[in-house]
């Protein structure tokens, strides 16, 4: 039966990273993939189009494809927006909408790219590391937020960090089943030295493991100490399940052991049978967007995940994969790999090996 893929390519550079994945997807439908593209606004480009970051017809639409696949949102034309009219809170509200609640950002080191990473080769060299992140909870979602002006005229801004048990085991549970593949190994991290909500998670991991997954060797650190970890000895690490935003914070991170922030896919799911919504890790780069030299990669193998997890074609995942190392191993480089090739140029490279 063919399948839907809803594209959302957003702004800045999502755009020019959701055209590569776009031709490598009309690549594979040429071949006989039974696919069919959609495409609609969202972000920025929404509000512009019709006041709203994500329309209640985007997310319908969303709902209804079998996988959605996001470019990326946000720029300074939005900043000044209310927070509830800026693009970023159309992204949060299409994850929530989605109830797309594990996010799995997988930071691999190409060999190819090892010398391209900011850390010597021999520290990154065969890296690969799956994060698990809790993505429809936490200090992102919590209430009461906002701020307010106080009778002294001082401002008081408040975010709400918080979690319950079943938001905690639900990921906690995907980021164990995906080590069975895997060696194993969960490490997970939190700041339950100082946070009561912290310390919680950390139990609740640790009862979820010890009822139900006593074959993973499970671990926990501190995500301070995890920041300095993955600079230090980054392939100590197998999979790494945390919050939302220890999760943001530390997957950027690990972007660079990889080579570049522009090679980091990820792909954000839910209960099984529901869609799942793919993007690349990175946001809109208002630096170097509009001049075409944004580094494709990381769209292209989220294009490539969402064929593994929503789209029931995961040789074919294998597949893009493979043309992505093939091109990166002869040679291809966007300018945040140390080359010199534009977004498109990179793209027909990827295209050669499909
Ligand atoms: N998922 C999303 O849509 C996300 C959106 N954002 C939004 O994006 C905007 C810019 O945020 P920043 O903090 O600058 O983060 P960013 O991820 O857009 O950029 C950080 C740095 O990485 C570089 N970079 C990112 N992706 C790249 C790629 N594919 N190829 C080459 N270089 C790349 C950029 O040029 C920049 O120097 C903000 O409005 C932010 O809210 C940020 C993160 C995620
Ligand atoms: C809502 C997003 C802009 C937050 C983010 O940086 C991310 O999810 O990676
Ligand atoms: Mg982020």
């Amino acid at each position: 039966m063919t399948k839907t893929l809803l594209l959302l390519p957003g702004d800045g550079i999502g755009p020019e990273v959701s055209a590569v994945a776009r031709r490598v997807a009309g690549r594979l439908i040429s071949q006989g993939l039974a696919l069919q593209v959609e495409e609609a606004l969202f972000g920025g480009a929404s509000i512009d189009a019709c006041q709203l970051p994500l329309t209640p017809e985007v997310l319908a639409q969303a709902k209804a494809a079998d996988a959605v696949l996001m470019g990326a949102v946000g720029g300074p034309k939005w900043a000044g927006q209310p927070y509830d009219k800026r693009p970023e809170a159309g992204l949060l509200a299409l994850r929530a909408g989605m109830n797309v609640y594990a996010n799995l950002r997988p930071a691999r080191c190409f060999s190819a790219l090892a010398d391209a990473s900011s850390l010597k080769r021999v520290f990154v060299d065969g890296l690969d590391i799956l994060f698990v992140r809790e993505l429809t909870g936490g200090v992102y979602f919590g209430e009461p937020r906002g701020v307010e002006t106080l009778a002294d005229g001082q401002r008081r801004g408040v975010n709400t960090h918080v979690y319950t048990t079943s938001e905690i085991h639900r990921v906690a549970r995907i980021a164990f089943e995906l080590a069975r593949g895997r060696k194993g190994e969960v490490c997970s991290a939190e700041k339950g030295n100082v946070m009561e909500a912290g310390l919680m998670w950390r139990e609740d991991v640790q009862a979820l493991r010890d009822a139900e997954y006593p074959d993973i060797k499970l671990s926990h650190m501190l995500a301070d100490n995890m920041a300095m970890q993955l600079v230090k000895n980054p392939k100590q690490f197998d999979v790494i399940l945390t919050d939302n935003l220890f999760g943001d914070i530390l997957s950027d991170e690990a972007g660079m052991l990889t080579g570049s922030l522009g090679m980091l896919p990820s792909a954000a799911i839910g209960d099984p049978g529901t869609p799942g919504l793919y993007e690349p890790i990175h946001g809109s780069a208002p630096d170097i967007a509009g001049r075409g030299v944004a580094n494709p990669c990381a769209a292209v193998i989220s294009l490539a995940m969402a064929l593994r997890y929503s789209l029931g074609a995961p040789a074919l995942a294998d597949t893009v994969e493979a043309a992505v190392e093939a091109a990166l191993d002869k040679g291809a480089r966007t300018p945040d790999l140390g080359g010199t090739m534009t977004t498109a140029a990179m793209g027909d490279a990827i295209l050669a090996g499909l």
